[in-house]
C-alpha cells in the first residue's frame, strides 16, 4: 500500500515525487504516457522533464491510474490547471475515503475562476478539511537537483496539513504550515502573472530598476487582490507570496517568465503558446483574474498591462510598474 500518489509526471510531480520518496514515502507517480512510466520505472530517468536528474530506486511509476491510485494514504495533483476536472470526474471515484488531497498547481480554472482546492471541493463533494496545498518557491529542476528548499503546506485542517508537511520532506526539502488555503493558492496563482510582465521587460531589453519596481509594485498588487478574495496579508509576505515571487520573477527555469520574455522579444500569444513545451499557468490565468480583480474592484495595473501586450493591444516597450494614464500621484 503506498504513502502517496503523485498524479502527473511533467516536471514538478516527477520532482514532488522524488521530494517524498527522499523522505522515505513508498511512492507511486502516476504518468499520462507509458512511454513515460516505464523510463522512470525501468531507467530512473525523466529525460523530457528532468534531463540529468537520476530517480531514487524506490520510486515506481504506472500509467494506469486507478491501480496507482489503489489504497493510496495521500494523493498529490499535479496536472496543467485546466486538465484537472477533467481528471477527477474521470477517476476521483478511485481515491480512498480518507486519503488526503493535496494539490501542488498554481493556477485557476479558465471558465469557473476557482482555485484549485475549490475545484477538487467541488468535483469531488468532500469536507475541505481533506484538502492541502503546497506553494512556495519551488523551481522544480534546483529542487530534482537538491538544492536546499522551503515550501509551505496549507490546510484548513491542522490534521492535514502536519500530515503532508510530515511526508513532504528530506534533506533538502522542508515544509512549514499555513492554514490561509486562499492566501497560499492566489500567491502561486499571481505571482506567474508578475513573472510574465518581469520576462516581458527583460525581453524588452530593460535593466534591474524595472525589475525591481515592477516585482515590488506587483506584490503590492498581488496582496490587495488576495485580501479582497479572504487572504490573510502575513500570508503574501511569506514563502507562497514575497518568496515565491522572487524565484519566479528572477530565474529563467521560470516557465512564466520565459514566455514574457518572448513576449517582449515581440512573439505573439499564439507564438509564445506554441514554443513553450512546458505549462506557462499565467497564460491561462491572466483573464480569469482580470475578472476576477474587476468584480471586487481591486486595481491591478500590472496585470493590466500584461493583458494588453498579450492581447497584442499595447508595446512591450510601453510595459511598466504603473499606468501611463495615472495623472494624479498614487500613495505608494
Ligand atoms: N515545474 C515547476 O517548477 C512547478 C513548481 C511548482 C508548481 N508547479 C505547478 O505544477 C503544475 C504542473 O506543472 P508542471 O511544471 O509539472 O508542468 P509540465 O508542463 O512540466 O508537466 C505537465 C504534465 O501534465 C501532463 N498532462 C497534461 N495534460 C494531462 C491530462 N489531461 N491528464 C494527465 N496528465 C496531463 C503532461 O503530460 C505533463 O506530464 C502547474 O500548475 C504548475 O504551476 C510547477
Ligand atoms: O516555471 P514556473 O513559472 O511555472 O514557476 C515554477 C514554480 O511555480 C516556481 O515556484
Amino acid at each position: 500500500m503506498p504513502d502517496a500518489v503523485v498524479l502527473g509526471a511533467g516536471s514538478w510531480g516527477t520532482t514532488f515525487a522524488k521530494v517524498l520518496a527522499d523522505g522515505g514515502a513508498r511512492t507511486v507517480l502516476w504518468a499520462r504516457r507509458p512511454e513515460a512510466a516505464r523510463e522512470i520505472d525501468e531507467s530512473r530517468r525523466n529525460t523530457r522533464y528532468l534531463p540529468g536528474i537520476t530517480l531514487p530506486a524506490s520510486l515506481h511509476a504506472t500509467s494506469d491510474v486507478r491501480a496507482a491510485l489503489a489504497d493510496a494514504s495521500q494523493v498529490y495533483l499535479a496536472v496543467p490547471s485546466q486538465q484537472l476536472r477533467q481528471l477527477l470526474r474521470e477517476h476521483g471515484d478511485a481515491i480512498a475515503p480518507d486519503a488526503p488531497i493535496v494539490s501542488l498547481m498554481k493556477g485557476v480554472e479558465a471558465d469557473s475562476r476557482l482555485r484549485m482546492s475549490a475545484v477538487i471541493e467541488q468535483e469531488l463533494g468532500i469536507d475541505p478539511g481533506r484538502i492541502a496545498v503546497v506553494s512556495g518557491p519551488n523551481l522544480a529542476l534546483e529542487i530534482a537537483q537538491e538544492h536546499p528548499t522551503a515550501a509551505v503546506v496549507s490546510s484548513t485542517s491542522d490534521e492535514t496539513a502536519r500530515a503532508v508537511a510530515k511526508r513532504a520532506r528530506n534533506d533538502y526539502f522542508h515544509s512549514f504550515i499555513n492554514h490561509d488555503v486562499i492566501g497560499t493558492e492566489f500567491g502561486g496563482v499571481l505571482k506567474n502573472l508578475v513573472a510574465l510582465a518581469i520576462g516581458v521587460v527583460d525581453g524588452v531589453g530593460y535593466g534591474e530598476n524595472t525589475k525591481a519596481s515592477i516585482m515590488t509594485r506587483g506584490l503590492a498588487e498581488v496582496t490587495d487582490f488576495a485580501v479582497a478574495h479572504g487572504a490573510e496579508r502575513e500570508t503574501m509576505r511569506g514563502l507562497a507570496g514575497l518568496g515565491d515571487l522572487i524565484a519566479t520573477c528572477g530565474s529563467p527555469l521560470s516557465r512564466n517568465f520565459t514566455a514574457g520574455r518572448l513576449l517582449g522579444m515581440g512573439y505573439s500569444r499564439t507564438d509564445v503558446i506554441a514554443r513553450m513545451e512546458q505549462v506557462a499557468e499565467g497564460l491561462a490565468s491572466v483573464d480569469p483574474v482580470a475578472q476576477l480583480a474587476a468584480a471586487k474592484g481591486v486595481r491591478m495595473p500590472i496585470l493590466e498591462q500584461v493583458k494588453l501586450v498579450l492581447d497584442g493591444a499595447m508595446d512591450p516597450k510601453d510595459i511598466a510598474p504603473h499606468l501611463t494614464t495615472d495623472d494624479e500621484p498614487i500613495k505608494e
